[in-house]
């Protein structure tokens, strides 16, 4: 332990070169002897007693105090001061002093003595090294040559600017030990890297200052040497005076070597165990070197597995990475080619398309100077035979004029014959009028005759019997039956009932000879009649009874019938007569002519479509068109494959129609296409309507086939004409991709003819995001975006739909189209500023046209709207024709209907849609439009 020196006055140089000092050691022991203690409890305080005797040596001080023993009776302590000089009168303060402590009544005795320094003697290593028995005095390290020095500082011995300041220098040592006599040999055991190992001892001791010790051997080579430095260190510690003035000191210990550490022997054995040692350092440092070999080769090896790992990996990611490049690659290679084919096969479609066209305005071109010849031609005949016309009517207006005199003299012949005609009716006439005199004369004189009979028979039966008494005279009456005489009285009813009937007879020759000229009409007039008098039933059967009765005669009357009676008296109905002036036009022609022919023209209506629809799909206008000039019947039914009567007839009615034209060449009949066919009627043109004609013949014909059906039933005719229920209305349409593809076609086409005027019925610029809801094959989407150039169409439809839109319908070039697949009845809709709905209310009943529209006003933006597109009927649903036959096919195919502008804008707005309001475009289909409030 180092302490600081204050006074350096004492110390002796020791080794200027190093600053280092002796400085006498100056200690005192002081005893103080403890009194008994009496009262119980009470101690003395060691730390009192020690401030005590610091006190008693003021102004001197103590450099350390410390208790070395303390006991009952006594406390000793151990103190330094910094000065021998000062021991003395130190000690006179102390020694035979005594110390009164506070609360104890003794006093407490205090001895002090200076300290014995325990440092060996020339005697004692005299005496050691003679009476050693193992020691040779004429040897080095085995006399008395030797000091054994302990707790020196390693940093005041170590080289000045040495990289190790705690490393002690043996030359340093040497240097400062040489002071006292030439040193032969030092050691200083840390030095040795094998010395710790060889003694088993650690020699990084530090001292309590907070420096490195070392131990160390100084040998002399002189005995003097050695008793110099033994007698100089004696009582000393070691002082280190820094170059700043301030010194420091510590106690080390010395001593003559007795364990012979410097010896020859010892040196040698140390060198041998050094050498052992280094060799197993050098062995061990081998094995550590293999081991360290072994575990770098060890490492490289699995660095270089890792590596290989690693490369593999890569290699295999690279190779994976390669293929999926290659896989794009071909993929995008496939793409491209995919494309270029279609956009090949598009150009090439374009392409015949415009050829076809320019090869169709070049035919019609050819045809209308043609036609411009023939009209000149015709204008060239038409003017001879207008002149030719002008003779004859001239001519026939001569005819005329004679014919009109003669038919004037033929009325005038006529007139006389009526009138003499209307005399002999007059004449007969007032002859009838005579004959109904006479018989009223003969009635009357019949029923004198009559009551006259009865009363004969009366008086003959009183006669021949007694009438009881009292009894009254019975009154006969026509309906009662006659007893006895009974055949007189007939054959006399039987006489008149004959003049009535010849008169009859007479009435209706003379009534019928004065309406002779309207007989032949009259029949059917009767026929009627007769028609009207089956439906009046029973009464009418009376009638006629009793009109037969009356005519022949011959039948017997039915007495207890009134009417018949009446019947009698009236035979001939004079409404029927008037009936039969209403059912004759003033020029005489039966009105129910006009009647049959309407209803003829209707039936006619089958066949016509009929007709079309076959010789579409026989493909008569596709070959007329693809031949570019007329053909025969022979050339066309061969082309088409059919036979050459049956095409004869089907281009006849075709001519008919007016869808083909005839020619005369060389008394052959050719045909041609009227511009109308070739516009419509062929597959290739881009107005066909070739597919709507296939699919009315293929699909919505056997439909209509049960229209009886529909209509008694009230519902759609699916089921019946394609054994599919038609629960899911679109399942059933959809029944199969052939089915759906060509109902999809049948959407598309109509478009193209009147997709533009509903789209711009209304200005719908100002709506960017469209959404055509059930958009199907994307027609009206393509209308829309070519009319309004800022705008883009999702077209929202079931997902079989939108695939196959995409596959055959859509070009994925058009990049303002999109699709959306879903259903509008379940699926959130896209949000969109307006919603077209084209064709798709018609199909669906209220009910469910408002839930629909609901969920459009959900999704439209505020500001928004809708457009329905469809067939509208008048307001009173009294047309038009095309609309009333849509809402009755509606009936047999869908579970909706065709509707007014009104119904349509009652569904908008009970779905919430405002501001609505249609425009009719003079085609078939129309436009409502609602709007989504902003405040929404
Ligand atoms: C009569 S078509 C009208 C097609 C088109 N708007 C037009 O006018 O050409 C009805 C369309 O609605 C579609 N559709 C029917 N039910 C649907 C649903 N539940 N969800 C989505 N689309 C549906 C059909 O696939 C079809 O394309």
């Amino acid at each position: 332990m180092t302490t600081i020196v204050h006074d350096t006055s004492e110390a002796v140089c020791l080794s200027a070169e190093f600053n280092l000092y002796l400085k006498p050691i100056a200690k005192v022991t002081v005893s103080v002897a403890l009194p008994q203690l009496k009262l119980p409890g009470k101690s003395i305080s060691n730390w009192e007693v020690m401030e005590r005797i610091k006190a008693m040596v003021a102004p001197e001080q103590f450099s350390a105090l410390r208790i070395s023993k303390s006991t009952m009776d006594f406390i000793r302590f151990e103190g330094e001061v910094e000065n021998k000089t000062v021991v003395k009168s130190l000690l006179g303060r102390l020694d035979g002093k005594s110390i009164k402590l506070s609360g104890f009544t003794d006093v407490l005795k205090v001895r002090a003595v200076e300290n014995k320094v325990d440092f060996p003697t020339r005697h004692d290593w005299d005496s050691f090294f003679r009476d050693a028995k193992d020691m040779n005095e004429t040897l080095p390290g085995e006399r008395p040559d030797t000091i054994h020095l302990e707790g020196l500082p390693c940093r005041w011995f170590s080289q000045k600017n040495s990289p190790f300041p705690d490393r002690p220098s043996e030359k340093v040592l040497i240097a400062v030990f040489e002071t006292f006599g030439k040193v032969r040999n030092v050691d200083i055991p840390m030095l040795d890297p094998y010395r710790e190992e060889m003694l088993d001892k650690n020699f990084n001791t530090f001292s309590f200052g907070g420096h490195l010790n070392f131990e160390a051997y100084v040998q002399y080579q002189e005995y003097c040497g050695f008793t110099k430095a033994m007698d100089t260190m004696r009582g000393m510690k070691l002082m280190l005076k820094g170059e700043d003035g301030k010194a420091v000191a510590c106690n080390i210990k010395v001593t003559f070597d007795t364990s012979k550490h410097l010896s020859e022997l010892a040196l040698k054995r140390r060198t041998l165990e050094r050498m052992k040692l280094q060799e197993l350092e050098r062995q061990r440092e081998e094995q550590k070197r293999q081991a360290k070999e072994e575990e770098e080769r060890r490492k490289e090896m699995e660095r270089k597995q890792k590596e290989q790992e690693e490369e593999e990996k890569e290699r295999k990611k690279e190779e994976r990475l390669r293929r999926r490049e290659l896989k794009l690659r071909e993929k995008e290679q496939r793409k491209t080619l995919k494309k270029v084919r279609r956009q090949q096969e598009w150009e090439q479609k374009k392409l015949q398309m415009k050829i076809a066209m320019e090869e169709r305005r070049l035919l019609l071109a050819q045809r209308n100077l043609e036609s411009i010849r023939l009209i000149a031609e015709l204008l060239a005949r038409a003017k001879a035979l207008k002149q030719q016309q002008q003779e004859k009517e001239r001519a026939e207006r001569k005819e005329q004029e004679r014919q009109e005199q003669a038919r004037q003299k033929e009325e005038l012949a006529r007139l006389q014959q009526l009138e003499a005609c209307r005399r002999k009716q007059e004449e007969e006439l007032r002859r009838v009028e005579v004959e109904k005199d006479r018989s009223l004369e003969l009635q009357r004189r019949e029923k004198e005759l009559r009551e006259r009979l009865l009363c004969n028979l009366m008086k003959k039966s009183n006669d021949g019997s007694t009438k009881p008494p009292g009894t009254q005279e019975k009154v006969p009456t026509k309906e009662a039956s006659i007893p006895g005489g009974t055949d007189e009285m007939l054959e006399v009813l039987g006489r008149l009932n004959g003049v009535k009937a010849a008169e009859s007879k007479e009435k209706r020759v003379s009534k019928s000879g004065a309406q002779a000229h309207a007989s032949g009409k009259n029949r059917a007039m009767e026929e009627r009649r007769g028609v009207e008098e089956r439906k009046t039933g029973r009464e009418g059967r009376r009638e006629e009874a009793a009109r037969i009765y009356c005519h022949d005669g011959i039948q017997k009357p039915d007495p207890t019938n009134q009417s018949s009676t009446i019947i009698l008296q009236s035979p001939v109905k004079p409404v029927a007569m008037d009936e039969c002036r209403e059912m004759t036009t003033p020029e005489g022609t039966p009105a129910a002519d006009a009647y049959p022919r309407k209803i003829l023209e209707y039936m006619e209506g089958f066949l016509i479509s009929k007709t079309m629809f076959t010789s579409c799909e026989l493909g008569v206008y596709d070959v007329l068109l693809g031949a570019g000039r007329p053909l025969s019947a022979e050339e066309i039914s061969q082309a088409i494959g059919a036979s050459l009567d049956g095409t004869e007839r089907l281009l006849a009615a075709c001519t008919g129609l007016q869808l083909l034209n005839t020619h005369k060449d060389d008394g052959r009949v050719l045909y041609s296409n009227t511009d109308q066919a070739s516009v419509y009627l062929t597959r290739s043109s881009p107005l066909s309507l070739f597919q709507s004609i296939q699919y009315n013949s293929r699909t919505i014909y056997f439909c209509w086939h049960h229209l009886t059906d529909a209509v008694r039933e009230g519902r759609n005719q699916y089921e019946r004409a394609f054994g599919v229920s038609s629960k899911d209305l679109f399942e059933a349409l959809y029944r199969c991709d052939e089915e759906m593809v060509k109902f999809m076609q049948l959407m598309n086409s109509i478009w193209n003819i009147c997709g533009k005027d509903v789209v711009r019925a209304f200005d719908l610029s100002p709506f960017k995001a469209i959404c055509d809801l059930g958009g199907c094959s994307g027609a009206l989407a393509k209308q829309c975006t070519s009319s309004y150039p800022e705008c883009t169409v999702t077209i929202f439809d079931l997902p079989k739909v939108v695939r196959m839109s995409r596959e055959h319908f859509v070009s994925e070039a058009d990049l303002r189209i999109s699709f959306h697949q879903g259903d509008f009845f379940k699926d959130p809709l896209p949000e969109a500023d307006l919603y077209i709905l084209a064709r798709i209310l018609h199909d669906w009943t209220d009910e469910r046209c408002i839930e629909l529209l609901g969920r459009v006003y959900e999704a439209c933006n505020p500001g928004g709207g809708v457009l329905l597109v469809e067939a509208l009927l008048h307001d009173d649903g009294s047309g038009p024709l095309t609309v009333q036959l849509y809402s009755l096919n509606m009936l047999v195919q869908t579970e909706g209907r065709e509707r007014t502008a009104p119904q349509y804008s009652a569904l908008l707005a009970a779905a919430g849609f405002t501001n609505i309001q249609h425009r009719l475009t003079g085609k078939i289909y129309d436009a409502v439009l609602g709007h989504k409030e902003v405040r929404d």
